[in-house]
């Protein structure tokens, strides 16, 4: 698992570990890193010596790692030109070093460049980039190195012009190829359009974690978190203890939402499937293991429901819905059930002390909070959790799960490619399955979008993705993985 921490408690960190060690050390450490990380850049592409490389420098500490990080390179035989964006308020130490290096200034980017390294802005950035660095940033694409490519950009920290505390992208802003940090990640680096420009993201250690207290911003589940987290059946399973996941999804009108939901939940960890609705003739054909009962009061004892895709939000619907929010079991709603909660009819219904979990895209997510998530999409699903007593996977590219306690975690897999009609179906039903295998509500969000994410990337190799691709795909990855 990683974590990304707010900048107020990496402020508060650094000042603790700064006031043990002599003045400069921390800039050093991240100096050395950088520059490491940026000769091996430049020795997989032709080499460091003759190479040149361009630093953009900003006016606080960001723009003194870059400068050190730019006299090492120098020494090493690059050529080092560094444009200076307030050069009243450069670090004056680190350009002393730079320019004893060999390093010079110029006033603009020069024609043939092997190596951007971006160090205007890191966390003490506030609002979107300004000019002129913004204007800098935006020729940046146009640049060509060895070869006539297009040089490698580094960012120092993060990439200049995101929004490190939210991951929000506000305007102009740097598109790395590796973000190169110090300390501990940022929320920026796993969250929003901001991870995305982050690029590859290196850390490098410089005794933070000695400081670092609290709780950090967000987390990040990796394939070992998943992998022990998962239910496994043994010699002494049966197919009821490894739990029974019920199906209220699908209609008449959308039997597909039945079938794909099913489809997700037999890849999980249950023993069984029961399906409750009107789709069950299309449920049975495509999976004879599936029990169906048309109605969820008619369906038998199962440990969690899964209920709203594809439901229709008539009276029938309601109707449900309301018996599963009655039931004293883990709840997963999406699609279909979310539209039905908005107005208030099933308040009541609502307070429940057993796991509720809702799965929202940004759409549902505004009917049900009276506003899209916005640019703080962690804050946003965590105060919808909170609102609403419910853990919330609120879904897109980096889909967040949010508790109503306030803790968060970004999902680091996925592709655009899951963005195709049917695919939430399919989720929903993996995570129905963990809920009823007896896995916490916010774990089993957290594990069902990391393995749907997986599903999707591995169904992409094959051409154009679609959610039967993606419920194809879950069985696969989890032999993988577990
Ligand atoms: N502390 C430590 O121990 C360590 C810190 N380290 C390093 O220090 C970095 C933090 O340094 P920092 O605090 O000096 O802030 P920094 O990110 O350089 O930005 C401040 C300057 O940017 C400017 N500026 C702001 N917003 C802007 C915008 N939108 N568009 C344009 N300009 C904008 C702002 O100008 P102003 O608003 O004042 O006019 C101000 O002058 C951190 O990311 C890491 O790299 C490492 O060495 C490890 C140890
Ligand atoms: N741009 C994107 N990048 C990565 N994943 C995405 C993107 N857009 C959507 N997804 C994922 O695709 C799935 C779509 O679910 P949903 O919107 O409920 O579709 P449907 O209702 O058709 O089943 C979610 O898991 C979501 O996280």
């Amino acid at each position: 698992m990683r974590q990304a921490w707010r900048v107020a408690d990496v402020r508060a960190a650094e000042k603790a570990l700064m006031a043990t060690l002599p003045a400069g050390t921390l800039m050093q450490r991240a100096a050395a890193g950088l520059a490491r990380r940026c000769a091996l850049l430049l020795s997989e592409s032709g080499g460091v010596y003759g190479a040149t490389v361009v630093l953009l420098v900003g006016s606080g500490d960001n723009g003194g790692d870059t400068l050190y990080a730019g006299a090492t390179l120098a020494s090493r035989g690059a050529g080092v030109r560094a444009i200076l964006l307030r050069p009243d308020r450069v670090h004056l130490a680190g350009l002393a070093a730079f320019r004893r290096a060999g390093g010079v200034t110029v006033g603009d980017l020069p024609d043939r460049v092997d190596l951007v390294v971006d160090g205007i802005v890191g966390i003490g950035a506030s609002g979107g980039l300004r000019e002129p660095a913004a204007a800098l940033v935006r020729r940046l694409p146009g640049l060509r190195g060895r070869g006539g490519a297009r040089p490698p950009v580094v960012a120092v920290d993060v990439p200049s012009g995101v929004a490190v505390d939210t991951g929000d992208v506000p305007g102009d802003a740097v598109h790395a190829d590796i973000t190169v940090t110090f300390g501990c990640l940022k929320p920026a680096h796993v969250v929003g359009a901001a991870a995305v420009l982050a690029g590859h993201v290196e850390l490098i250690d410089i005794g933070l974690s000695e400081t670092l207290h609290g709780d950090p911003a967000v987390r990040v589940p990796d394939a070992a978190d998943i992998a022990s987290w998962w239910p496994r059946a043994d010699a002494g399973s049966d197919k009821y203890s490894r739990g029974v996941v019920g199906i209220a999804t699908g209609s008449a009108t959308y039997p597909g939402a039945a079938v794909l939901s099913v489809t997700g939940a037999l890849a999980g960890p249950t023993g069984m499937v029961r399906y409750a609705g009107s789709a069950d003739r299309d449920v049975v054909h495509r999976h004879p293991s599936v029990v169906v009962a048309p109605r969820v009061a008619d369906a038998g004892r199962v440990q969690a429901w899964v209920c709203g895709s594809g439901l229709g939000t008539d009276d029938g619907a309601r109707t449900e819905l309301r018996s599963v929010l009655a039931t004293s079991l883990p709840v997963l709603l999406d699609a279909d059930a979310l539209t039905l909660l908005v107005g208030g009819q099933h308040a009541t219904d609502l307070r429940r002390d057993a796991p509720l979990v809702i799965t929202p895209h940004d759409g549902e997510f505004a009917r049900l909070a009276g506003e899209r998530p916005g640019a703080d999409r962690v804050g946003a699903a965590c105060r919808l959790a909170a609102w609403i007593n419910a853990v919330v996977l609120l879904k897109g590219d980096r889909t967040i799960v949010a508790t109503p306690s306030g803790e968060a975690w970004a999902n680091p897999t996925g592709s655009p490619a899951l963005a195709t009609a049917g695919s939430g179906d399919v989720l929903a039903g993996l995570l129905g399955s963990l809920l009823a295998a007896g896995v916490p509500p916010e774990r089993a969000a957290i594990m069902a979008a990391y393995v749907h994410g997986l599903a999707g990337r591995r169904a992409e190799r094959d051409g154009p993705v679609t959610s039967p691709d993606v419920a194809a795909a879950l069985r696969p990855v989890l032999a993988e993985l577990l």
